[in-house]
């Protein structure tokens, strides 16, 4: 597998203080890559560095082309799709408006659409302001699909909904993910390890481990120590 994007040391600041800190990793061509780490480490502004949104220092190169000296839109038509973590879908506009905007190619990709995501067949003519939070990440992500990308930028696309909902995004996103890779920010380790391949985690802006995401997820204690969460570390013999 070779590489789609690569990202050498990157660093990215916000009102002036520094968030990312010299962060380097690849994304293969293939499946999906999970971004990994504690809150307020740096996640978002990894995505928001690689999309020129922060102000930003380092290499970026997508499919062998160099990236990180574009504005936002033209990181977008050169094949980035971006879903953010606030959804950012258009309240006051129907499902089938807030898809039409997104548009850039002559044949939107409205199969593909419409078989992951038949819950908004039936919802075009719905105002997207009045769908729950889990259809209204679903246009989010559909937004992205309707065009032909390199790669999809995925932010927590399933936080704070619930279980069901969950389990829907995680198969529309492995179901997404064999069309184009995807870089996943997510803090669910259940769908990271349904998910996801490779696992880049990061700690105070900083890359702490790279590696394959259901290896480290095994290790209880390297994922309680990367991540704070999973089974603690024994610490002594029994009493
Ligand atoms: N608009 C902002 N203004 C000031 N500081 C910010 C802003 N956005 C993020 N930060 C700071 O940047 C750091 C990284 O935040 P970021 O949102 O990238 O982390 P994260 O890993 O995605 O967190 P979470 O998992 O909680 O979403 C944090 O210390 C955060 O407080």
């Amino acid at each position: 597998m070779s590489a789609v994007l690569e990202v050498v040391g990157l660093s990215g600041s916000i009102a002036g203080q520094q968030v990312v800190e010299d962060v380097s990793f690849t994304v293969p061509d293939r499946g999906i890559t999970a971004v990994l780490g504690r809150n307020g480490v740096g996640k978002t502004s990894t995505l928001r560095s690689i999309m020129g949104l922060i102000d930003r220092r380092g290499e970026v190169t997508l499919a062998g082309e160099r990236i990180d000296g574009l504005r936002t839109h033209r990181i977008v038509q050169r094949g980035v799709g971006y879903v953010p973590e606030d959804r950012e879908v258009f309240s006051r506009l129907t499902v089938a408006e807030n898809l039409q905007l997104a548009v850039r190619q002559k044949k939107p990709n409205w199969e593909l659409v419409d078989s992951l995501f038949p819950d908004l067949v039936a919802r075009r003519s719905q105002m997207a302001g009045t769908l729950s939070g889990g259809q209204q990440q679903m246009v989010s992500l559909a937004r992205a699909l309707v065009n032909d990308n390199r790669i999809l930028l995925v932010d927590e696309p399933t936080k704070g909904l619930a279980p069901l909902i969950v389990e829907q995004v995680a198969a529309a996103l492995a179901e997404a993910a064999t069309t184009v890779p995807i870089l996943l920010v997510e803090q669910n380790l259940e769908v990271v390890r349904q998910l996801a391949g490779d696992a880049v985690v990061l700690s105070g802006g900083r890359v702490v481990h790279t590696g394959s995401a259901s290896a480290m997820l095994a290790d209880d204690e390297l994922t309680h120590r990367l991540l704070g969460v999973g089974v603690a570390p024994a610490t002594g013999g029994a009493r």
